[in-house]
């Protein structure tokens, strides 16, 4: 492969005699990562029904190395599902090694397309909140979507300059992610493109925006909190010297030690910052992955070692909620919800022209900012009915709605239904004459209404059931193709 001759002398310099190891395998294969999203399916579980031979990744719990070159697991009804989602293993430390704790409020700056923010989500669980931003509305439409599909409710898709957002959030956030735009060197080896990206924009061109952004997250989290920096390029201009940057204008901050791994590589110290050895750098000779740079950060005198909990600081700090709730809840939506196990609290429920939310808790006044998403889209209240959404199938278990369609995945109505077609389901009705269903759920499917289809026990999306025939309500735009 041909790289720069300007990025091989840096390497050089950077590397010294390891130079040669880092540059002979750039001819070996790149690695496929596969994370479970603990969201919907622990690892033990995910392990029972996964289809392939996966290798763990030794430093990230949920993550496994999958051969790319035989298997496509995106192309599997458990990817439709939302079990899992597909990302190289370097770039799933960054989330990984930011401590979030359930019911926290998290910050995912630079968060399209969702590879880490989905893995936040699932650490946050539904409650607290999880603000995905992107400064690309286009980037933030895919961010949106596998949000989605991996099953996060609790969440806004903000698509802002972060700077515009420090004056709604200022001390808001208890954790922050800022995985930031970057000259990308060590993206060459898994894509080729990248290394003709780099020569228009290289180090210099991104260290100023990695400054800009790091010091307006610093402006949006609150006193103990923690940012975790991460870039996926070598070039000290975007690693350590964005942190010093950070640590001359805020000097509340500190760098805290994060859980190591025998292939992390300590960040490169500079002057009196000793310090900076508690970043983290992973090169592609070193570890299996591609290549990151990670800093953990906390704000504030308490010293990194702290272990008030995140509860004990809500108690003393609260805000005030801006759903509101619905002055009274529609029929046709009350009569839908019935249908729902799982508790809901009405005063989060927001009805926007006809689609109905459920809010997080405790967010500010969001007027003025450009949203894609606010809360968990309930559905739509149409003329005397109201549809549930696909982000509310992906959001369920399987045991929380009452009217289910349990598909095994060796039933190939499962690809179907994913392709979008009107689907035979009589056998599986509570009036056919083979009541028993295949793969079922133990429990018998009334005969009209909206179901909850499911592959092996995991929700796939709606269908509208009369006389035995399915109607597809799978979202037009995921729809497979034939
Ligand atoms: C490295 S990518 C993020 C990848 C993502 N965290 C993931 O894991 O899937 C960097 C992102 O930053 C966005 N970006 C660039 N400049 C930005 C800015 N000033 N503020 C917020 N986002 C920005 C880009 O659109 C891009 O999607």
């Amino acid at each position: 492969m041909k790289l720069p001759v300007a990025f091989e002398e840096k390497m050089k310099d950077l590397l010294g005699e390891e130079f040669q190891d880092y540059i002979d395998c750039y001819e070996e294969k790149r690695y496929y990562g596969l994370r479970v999203n603990t969201l919907k399916i622990s690892v033990e579980d995910f392990q029972k029904i996964c289809p392939w031979k996966l290798e763990p990744i030794p430093w990230i719990e949920n993550g496994f190395y999958y051969d790319g070159d035989s298997i496509q697991p995106a192309k599997h009804p458990y990817y439709a599902a939302g079990l899992y989602y597909l990302q190289e293993p370097s770039a799933m430390t960054p989330a990984n090694r930011l401590p979030v704790q359930p019911r926290e409020k998290v910050l995912d700056v630079c968060a399209a397309p969702g590879g880490k923010a989905t893995e936040l989500a699932s650490k946050l669980g539904r409650e607290g909140v999880l603000a995905a931003n992107d400064i690309s509305s286009s980037r933030a439409k895919g961010l949106l979507k596998n949000l989605e599909l991996s099953g996060v409710g609790n969440l806004l898709v903000l698509s802002e300059e972060p700077g515009k957002l420090i004056s709604y959030f200022r001390e808001y956030f208890d954790k922050i992610l800022i995985d930031a735009p970057c000259s990308g060197e060590g993206m060459f080896r898994k894509e080729k493109r990248m290394v003709k990206a780099w020569e228009e924009h290289g180090p210099e061109f991104f260290s100023k925006i990695q400054k800009s952004i790091i010091a307006q997250a610093a402006e949006m989290l609150k006193p103990g909190g923690m940012i975790l920096y991460s870039t996926c390029t070598f070039d000290r201009r975007e690693n350590e010297e964005t942190i010093l940057s950070l640590l001359e204008q805020f000097p509340e901050f500190e760098i805290c030690e994060m859980k190591g791994y025998e292939g992390f590589r300590p960040g490169i110290p500079k002057d009196d910052r000793e310090d900076l050895v508690k970043t983290v750098r992973i090169f592609p000779h070193c570890m299996k992955g591609e290549g990151h740079y990670l800093a953990l950060l906390k704000k504030g005198s308490e010293g990194c070692e702290n272990t008030e909990t995140n509860l004990e600081r809500q108690k003393k700090q609260t805000v005030p909620g801006s759903a509101g709730g619905l002055k009274k809840i529609p029929e046709e939506l009350e009569e839908f919800l019935g249908h729902l196990t799982l508790p809901l609290d009405p005063s989060r429920l927001d009805l926007k022209k006809e689609r109905v939310y459920y809010m997080p808790a405790e967010l500010p006044d969001l007027k003025g900012i450009r949203f894609l998403r606010t809360g968990l889209l309930l559905g739509e209240l149409k003329k005397n009915r109201f549809e549930p959404s696909q982000a509310l199938a992906m959001y369920l278990k399987m045991e929380e709605y009452d009217q289910v369609l349990n598909l095994s995945v060796e039933d190939e109505r499962v690809h179907r239904y994913l392709k979008g077609e009107t689907l035979d389901v009589s056998d599986l009705c509570s009036n056919s004459s083979q009541k028993k269903q295949k793969a079922g759920s133990g429990r018998k499917q009334k005969d009209k209404g909206w179901s909850l289809v499911c592959v092996d026990g995991y929700p796939l999306g709606w269908g509208k059931l009369a006389s035995g025939t399915l109607k597809n309500k799978y979202l037009p735009g995921w729809r497979w193709q034939s």
